[in-house]
């Protein structure tokens, strides 16, 4: 683990219990005392995941009772402080203690009660089929599947899979999760939204922001660019409509809107489920941005949520879809013939009546074919904004660049810097 916190809560709050542990099953919550089987002096606590946090005293190489508070993590209880060096051949840690670990109610049965000076948790590999998590919005039980967490510039990784009740199936997000923050000190969050045709992994292996956000401390959300699992009839039969082509808009015509519901998802279901379960991430610093169809979703949730975003950024956005080929298809499967309907998912429609500054930056590629072929139209949200005597608006164009992750690897550290500075990073 990279990142540290003081068990200072658990300072605060620890008080004596003996008899039956509490508990309060939430991902993340741990007993901690100094007795076997909850006795002594305890704390309860919800410890932000993929964090080491820092044991004081009482409880700093004095634990006889470790016990994690649901079935959907593990913890990994560590001999060294956090930031220590672990130089034993046999490891730092016993391995994973969980709910079911039969000696969390007295480690000194491993002789382990004097030993732990730190520890981290993280979410379990596997899906768990009774877990705890509350879904945000339904009140019912939600699952998160960890598919990977992958190390890169010293921050984090982690490829994640949930139950939708938005959606209503299985929803992929990746989450990158910078070192050095914690509950105490929380990290903002820019929610990137892909192009046709991506999933998560293009723009986290081709785009590197995260090089860029890793050092300013700015965590980012990529979520999928559609629902997934279905099989509505011509759903995956073109690249600019159905899966990967979502539009991040709720759709009004059957079957898409039974689940294409990807406004709801990115505005509400997805934040709500990510905030409760990474205590690590603040929500009242959220920003978005996007590529292409993405940064036509990004201006668009930006636009219909004054206040929800500190600011938005787009590389090549679909900035007029109401007056572009890919929009029109999208908007008359997803919406309809009715025009007027189109208007409200249309960032060039929304800008007029935009009140305030803006607080966004556009890059596009002169070099752009789809740029060429009037599908992104940036200069009609320009005009409009420019009409509406809007400020704040940065359109730059790039001389030479294309649509590809070649053109945003280029420009990222400047997207990344501009989120920084209304974050309140810079
Ligand atoms: N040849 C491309 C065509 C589609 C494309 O360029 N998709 C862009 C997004 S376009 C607007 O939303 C993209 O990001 N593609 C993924 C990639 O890794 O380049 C294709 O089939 O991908």
């Amino acid at each position: 683990m990279k990142f540290t916190s003081i068990v200072t809560a658990a300072v605060s709050s620890a008080i004596a219990v003996s008899g039956t542990p509490i508990h309060k099953r939430e991902i993340g919550g741990v007993l901690l005392c100094t007795g076997v089987n909850a006795t002594g002096t305890c704390s309860y606590s919800v410890y932000a995941l993929e964090t080491c946090h820092q044991l004081p005293a009482p409880f700093h190489q004095n634990t006889s009772t470790f016990a994690p508070d649901g079935e959907d993590f593990e913890c990994f209880p560590r001999i060294g402080d956090c930031g220590s060096i672990c130089t034993s051949p046999t490891g730092c840690t016993f391995g994973s203690v969980d709910f079911n670990y039969k000696n969390k109610f007295n480690l000194g049965a491993i002789k382990w009660n004097n030993l732990i000076s730190s520890f981290d948790c993280s979410l379990k590999t596997t899906t768990s089929t009774d877990c705890n998590c509350i879904d945000p919005l339904q009140n019912t039980m939600a699952s998160i599947t960890t598919n990977a967490s992958i190390a890169s510039f010293g921050g984090r990784f982690l490829k994640l899979t949930h139950q939708s009740s938005v959606t209503g199936g299985p929803m992929n997000f990746t989450l990158f999760l910078p070192a050095g923050i914690s509950e105490s000190a929380p990290a903002p969050l820019l929610i990137y939204l892909s192009g046709l045709t991506c999933t998560p992994d293009n723009v986290t292996e081709k785009g590197f922001l995260h090089a860029h956000a890793a050092p300013l401390k700015l965590a980012l959300l990529y979520p999928d660019t559609s629902p997934r699992g279905t099989s509505h009839p011509g759903e995956h039969d073109s690249w600019d409509f159905g899966s990967a082509a979502s539009f991040y808009i709720d759709a009004t015509q059957e079957p898409w809107a039974q689940n294409y519901k990807m406004e709801t998802y990115i505005t509400k279901e997805l934040p709500e489920l990510v905030f409760s379960q990474f205590k690590q991430l603040d929500p009242q610093r959220v920003s978005i941005a996007g590529h292409s169809m993405g940064g036509h979703g990004a201006l668009t949730l930006f636009l219909k949520n004054p206040g929800k975003y500190k600011s938005v950024s787009a590389f090549s956005p679909v900035s007029n879809p109401s007056a572009c080929p890919w929009g029109e298809k999208a908007f008359t499967g997803y919406l309809g013939a009715d025009k007027e309907e189109w208007k409200k998912h249309d960032a060039t429609e929304l800008v007029k009546h935009w009140k305030g500054y803006l607080n966004a930056l556009l890059d596009v590629g002169t070099a752009d074919n789809f740029y060429k072929q009037r599908q992104l139209l940036p200069e009609n949200f320009a005009e409009a904004t420019k009409a509406a005597g809007i400020e704040g608006l940065q359109l730059r164009y790039q001389d030479g660049y294309d649509h590809s992750y070649f053109f945003i690897s280029t420009f990222g550290e400047d997207h990344i810097k501009h989120h920084a500075k209304h974050l309140g990073l810079l």
